[in-house]
């Protein structure tokens, strides 16, 4: 396994910009890590109720279990880190990403299968999804919100057909969801951009939907194995 490759902060060569395209397609050498990723957006803190917490880690094992590894904002703290440390711990392979100007406030992770230095929140939100094979969204803060939101907004405007979850812990995200069917229902959104999101109450639930990706996964590379 490949230990932090592109994630030496003293070498500015390696900060990924979104005016260098050719750099980004390069450094996200996806064959190389031979498992589907998710993206995890979540909290960069823990939250009041340990829940929280727990669910992370959880679904970082599940993830791990299931052959999936994890692409996500990079920082070891908060939920963010629990879900990297779990993914980790059981043998998956986690890659974060995180802008320089981050690097003070959230305390980048160490132990990463690969952590990449980005110009700005813009290119690791790009850099993100290029990874991901799917987008799942634990409970969080504006961050989280903001992360989800536009990647389904990008699938509205059909730049990736991804599978989105958002992973309901607790009822956390009850009134978001309420919020969006009144949305829809008042004729700002298509029910359909609404049904893409889709909202599972447990890890089991989840897992399972992102099965679909691993199955996928397979199909193609026996297709490619046929194909040689
Ligand atoms: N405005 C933002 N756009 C995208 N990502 C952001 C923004 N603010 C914070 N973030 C990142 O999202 C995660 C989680 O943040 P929470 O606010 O704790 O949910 C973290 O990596 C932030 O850097």
């Amino acid at each position: 396994m490949q230990k932090n490759r592109n994630a030496n902060p003293s070498e500015p060569y390696d900060v990924l910009t979104s005016k260098d395209i050719s750099h980004i397609e390069q450094a996200v050498d996806k064959a190389s890590l031979n498992m589907p990723l998710v993206a995890v957006y979540c909290g960069s803190r823990l939250g009041n109720d340990v829940v929280y917490e727990n669910a992370a880690r959880e679904l970082g094992a599940a993830l791990a279990n299931n052959g999936m590894g994890l692409v996500y904002g990079g920082a070891s703290i908060g939920l963010m880190g629990t879900v990297a440390d779990a993914v980790m711990a059981g043998g998956a392979e986690a890659v974060g990403v995180i802008p320089t100007f981050m690097l003070k406030h959230e305390v980048a992770h160490q132990n990463l299968t690969r952590l990449h230095l980005t110009d700005t929140m813009h290119t690791r939100k790009t850099v993100m999804a290029e990874y991901a094979d799917a987008f799942i969204t634990l409970p969080g803060g504006l961050g989280t919100l903001e992360e989800i939101m536009e990647i389904a907004t990008w699938r509205q405007l059909y730049q990736h057909e991804k599978p989105m979850i958002i992973l309901n812990i607790d009822g956390f995200y009850d009134r978001l969801i309420e919020h969006l069917r009144y949305t829809a229902a008042e004729g700002f959104m298509k029910a359909q951009d609404l049904e893409r999101l889709v909202v599972c109450n447990s890890i089991a639930e989840a897992i399972d939907a992102l099965q679909v990706i691993v199955a996928i996964d397979d199909q193609v590379d026996t297709q490619t194995m046929v194909g040689n």
